[in-house]
């Protein structure tokens, strides 16, 4: 079966469905392909009880559609789905799901998406169209480091998009790699439900509240980056202290300089600073080896045991894996090849939204801004 249309875009994230609307809103077909059985996959299926946004909802919002005015400050998780529900419902969303997109090929006039329907037994079907806005994400696939030894580890082993919640964990030893936003609320998470939890930080890492973080957001239109960078690591110094003496040491460039420079989010706390400090949750370096069925070795040559390992290590882009990309719009890592704010857009009308690591905000400018060009490309092409 071939089905032609104008956009395609694949993935039904929160990035897929602020593109179908953009484009809805200027009566644009389009087609939304999404591999799993429902949208905002990554909210339903891979985060953890307790996730709430870390950014203020101002700063969360898809285009068009606010959060509704009696919201919390910081939107948790349900609360946020059901916004993405009735986004999807108020803009007429209907994506194709269990759509895994195996290929797409510009063929010298539009792009051919070859797409397994997981639901029919491994059946192929192909869409056309003008355009193609890749929209599967930053965060695809789950990324667990090779480690030497740990195919022998007899202790359970999971990434953080499968952790719910620590309730199974109570009395254990576990032992969380990794003090990224999710890292640190998992050892927080585990640390309440009564696991003994230890964390490991293996390289320097900014912790912000996320107070701290709002002040930074609202004074960043205003002020240079590293005025806002200096004034934050102050009021860090002060809510925190010095945490070296924990085994957290800081990096050199300021946070949101890191991030702009690098990507790397700064890591938001939710209490577990204050577990570290009462000797509730335990720091240890980096991971050199896991030795019999259940030891752990680390950089500093202890060796600790261990009922299970939680790896918080992050994601991974897969769009090269499907992309024929002949203008690489993308680099090998399935990240954009320019930095953002010139990473949108490729040629023969290809783009990407939510690739500019910059999470909700960032996804939602992309999106305004693909649709309007796709827009004045069909203009232009209608009025010559
Ligand atoms: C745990 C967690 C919490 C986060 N919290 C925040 C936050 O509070 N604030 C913030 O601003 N940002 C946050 N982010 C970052 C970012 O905003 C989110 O990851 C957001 O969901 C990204 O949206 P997306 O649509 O780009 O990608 P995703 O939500 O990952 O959606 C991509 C979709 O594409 C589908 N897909 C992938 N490959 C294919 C394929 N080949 N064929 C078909 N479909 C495919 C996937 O199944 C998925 O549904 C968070 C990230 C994580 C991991
Ligand atoms: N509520 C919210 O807003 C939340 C937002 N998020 C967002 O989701 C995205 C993904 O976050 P997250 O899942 O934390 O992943 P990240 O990529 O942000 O963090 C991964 C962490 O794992 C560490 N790591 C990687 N490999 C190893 C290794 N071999 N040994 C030890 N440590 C290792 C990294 O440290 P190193 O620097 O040393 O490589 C880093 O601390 C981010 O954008 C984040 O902000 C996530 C959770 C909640
Ligand atoms: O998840 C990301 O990468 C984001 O850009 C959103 C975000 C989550 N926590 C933060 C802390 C500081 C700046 C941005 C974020």
């Amino acid at each position: 079966m071939d089905e032609t249309t104008t956009v395609i875009i694949v993935g039904a994230g929160p990035a897929g469905l602020a593109t179908s609307a953009c484009l809805n809103m200027f009566s644009i077909p389009n087609i939304v392909l999404e591999r799993e059985d429902c949208c905002a996959s990554l909210w339903r299926k891979r985060a953890y009880d307790r996730l709430k946004l870390h950014l203020a909802k101002r700063f969360c919002e898809l285009p068009h559609i606010g959060f509704p005015p009696n919201s919390p400050k910081f939107v948790p998780r349900n609360d946020f789905i059901e916004y993405l529900d009735s986004y999807v419902s108020k803009f007429e969303i209907n994506p194709r799901y269990m759509r895994q997109v195996e290929e797409a090929i510009h063929d010298g006039e539009r792009w051919r998406v070859r797409v397994k329907d997981l639901g029919r037994d491994e059946y192929e079907e192909v869409y056309c169209g003008k355009y193609l806005v890749v929209a599967t994400g930053e965060n695809s696939e789950a990324i667990i480091p090779k480690s030497p030894g740990l195919e022998g580890f007899k202790g359970e082993v999971m990434h953080s998009n499968q952790y719910h919640n620590g309730e199974r964990f109570e009395g254990k030893d576990v032992l969380v790699v990794g003090c990224g936003n999710s890292g640190m609320e998992i050892a927080y998470d585990l640390s309440n439900w009564g696991a003994k939890t230890s964390i490991v930080v293996r390289s320097p890492v900014h912790i912000l509240s996320k107070g701290i973080v709002y002040k930074a957001m609202r004074l960043l239109p205003y002020l240079p980056v590293n005025v806002v960078d200096r004034l934050i690591v102050g009021m860090a110094k002060l809510k925190f202290g010095d945490l070296s003496k924990f085994g957290i040491e800081q990096p050199k460039l300021g946070p949101f300089t890191l991030k702009s420079k690098t990507g790397r989010t700064p890591t938001i706390d939710t209490g577990t600073v204050g577990r570290i400090k009462a000797g509730e949750i335990k720091v240890v370096p980096a991971i050199t080896g896991i030795t019999g069925d259940h030891d752990v070795k680390f950089a500093d040559g202890k060796t600790e045991h261990f009922d299970a390992i939680i790896f918080a290590t992050g994601y991974r882009s897969t769009v090269r894996r499907w992309l024929k990309d002949g203008d690489k719009l993308f680099n090998e890592d399935g990240m954009p090849a320019r930095r953002f704010p010139k990473h949108w857009k490729g040629k023969n009308g290809v783009y990407c939204v939510g690739f500019g690591q910059k999470g909700l905000a960032g996804i939602s400018m992309d999106a305004i801004q693909v649709a309007g060009d796709i827009r004045t490309l069909i203009l232009h092409e209608l009025l010559h």
